[in-house]
């Protein structure tokens, strides 16, 4: 299935879109100041599924699942509702569909809506698994010469975040205040962190609870879909409190994802394979399949009221660990797992400077200032800077696209 599927909805056939029929994400939506609503992104527009649901449109085993207007307790139904749902909106948005009448007067113009979290986050987890993000990053906080960590190459490494902190696309960020220490000074202080930064991730949500250990196999069932998701991370805090818990405060502020979740489903054909191993892997983390995905992705900057440069361009096929390996190793210890549980790849670098996705690599830890198209330059964000991420995976004439990853960062709290 990697040609176009064509739609009654024009604005989904055309090469450029998104979401053409073959992607049909899920995201929750207002509409005139509404409640929230979940809906289904085709083209231009959003399938409203929470009204769909109050016409008796959705054949469902229980009622009021969209009533929230996100999509926790749709996952909390299972693989095969998942499935069955998908197939039904796919016959019915198709070209020359039956359906086409009951559909249409649940269509909303996507420009007119407000996109909002489409599902809540129960726990985020982030990793820390693009191996030249890794040796980058070993190389400028510690010692080039044994940039990986030890364990790098044998456990996906992450660390515990903070769902409260996950904000969806379009929200703005305020650049914290923190402890920072510069290296040679006595005393740490508190102020505005001055190395603020973005981290190019996707971010895999799990859509089917776990008690006790999983295998490879059963975690990629248990994945729902993905977001395109920046972890912005202060390195000036992060530097001077991660020895030795990891990040704290310095990933506290806010991680923002993309609007929609693109189903598994969605990006069946694009699946690739982990690339080769350094080191054999014990045996509960071998994959049975390939469970990354060819997906292309870009980081683009726009100064306030400025153009935009895009300033890196990777894939997420790069990554050492899929997210099917680090549920797995995030299940080792008996850590029950549960719907709407968010996991962040870790930083999606690629081999090439140009590949790099956190401006601590690209700016070398802010001794190699970018220049913007603008002609300005930028080590780490300026306030008014707007990042945005976006990712699609290429089919034949059509693409399976995330919709962006955006956010404006705004000043400091004021410090009394
Ligand atoms: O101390 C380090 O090696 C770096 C840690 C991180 O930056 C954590 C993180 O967010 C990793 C990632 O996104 O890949
Ligand atoms: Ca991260
Ligand atoms: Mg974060």
């Amino acid at each position: 299935m990697t040609q176009l599927l064509r739609s009654w909805v024009e604005s989904a056939n055309t090469p450029e879109t998104d979401f053409p029929l073959n992607n049909l994400p899920y995201g929750a939506f207002r509409f005139g100041g509404g409640a929230l609503h979940a809906g289904v992104a085709i083209g231009d527009r959003i399938l409203d599924v929470t009204a769909l649901e109050q016409a008796g449109l959705l054949d469902l085993p229980e009622n009021g699942v969209f009533a929230r207007g996100t999509w926790n307790d749709f996952m909390a139904l299972g693989a095969d509702v998942w499935a069955r749902f998908r197939d039904h909106l796919t016959t019915a948005l198709s070209e020359g569909a039956a359906q086409r009448s009951d559909l249409e007067a649940h269509l909303v113009a996507m420009a007119d809506a407000t996109l909002e979290m489409p599902f809540s986050v129960t726990e985020f987890t982030d990793f820390y698994a693009g191996r030249h993000h890794a040796f980058n990053v070993g190389s400028l906080f510690r010692d080039p010469a044994n940039a990986l960590p030890p364990n790098w190459l044998h456990i996906p490494i992450g660390y515990n975040g903070r769902a409260s902190s996950v904000v969806v696309s379009g929200t703005d960020i305020t650049r914290p205040n923190g402890q920072l220490k510069a290296p040679d000074a006595d005393m740490p202080v508190f102020e505005a962190s001055k190395r603020f930064d973005l981290e190019l991730e996707m971010g895999a949500i799990v859509g089917k609870p776990s008690k006790g250990r999983v295998s490879v196999q059963e975690a990629d069932d248990m994945i729902f879909g993905y977001v395109l998701l920046n972890d912005w991370s202060a390195r000036d805090i992060q530097a001077w409190e991660y020895v030795p818990l990891g990040p704290f405060q310095a990933k506290a502020t806010a991680t923002t994802i993309s609007p929609w979740i693109v189903t598994k489903a969605a990006l069946e054909p694009f699946r690739a394979s982990t690339p080769p191993r350094e080191k054999e892997l014990l045996p509960y983390l071998a994959e049975p399949g390939p469970m990354l995905y060819d997906i292309d992705l870009e980081v683009g900057l726009a100064p306030e009221g400025k153009a935009e440069t895009i300033l890196s361009r990777t894939n997420y096929n790069v990554m050492y660990y899929s997210a099917a390996q680090q549920l797995t190793h995030h299940t080792t210890s008996g850590c029950p797992m549960r719907v709407g549980d968010l996991l962040g790849s870790g930083t999606i670098s690629g081999p090439e400077k140009q590949n790099r996705g956190s401006l601590l690599e690209l700016s070398w830890a802010g001794k190699e200032p970018l220049t913007l198209d603008t002609g300005e330059t930028r080590t780490f964000l300026e306030d008014g800077d707007t990042l945005t991420l976006r990712g699609a995976a290429k089919g034949d004439g059509y693409r399976i696209g995330f919709g962006d990853c955006a956010g404006t960062l705004r000043p400091a709290p004021a410090l009394d």
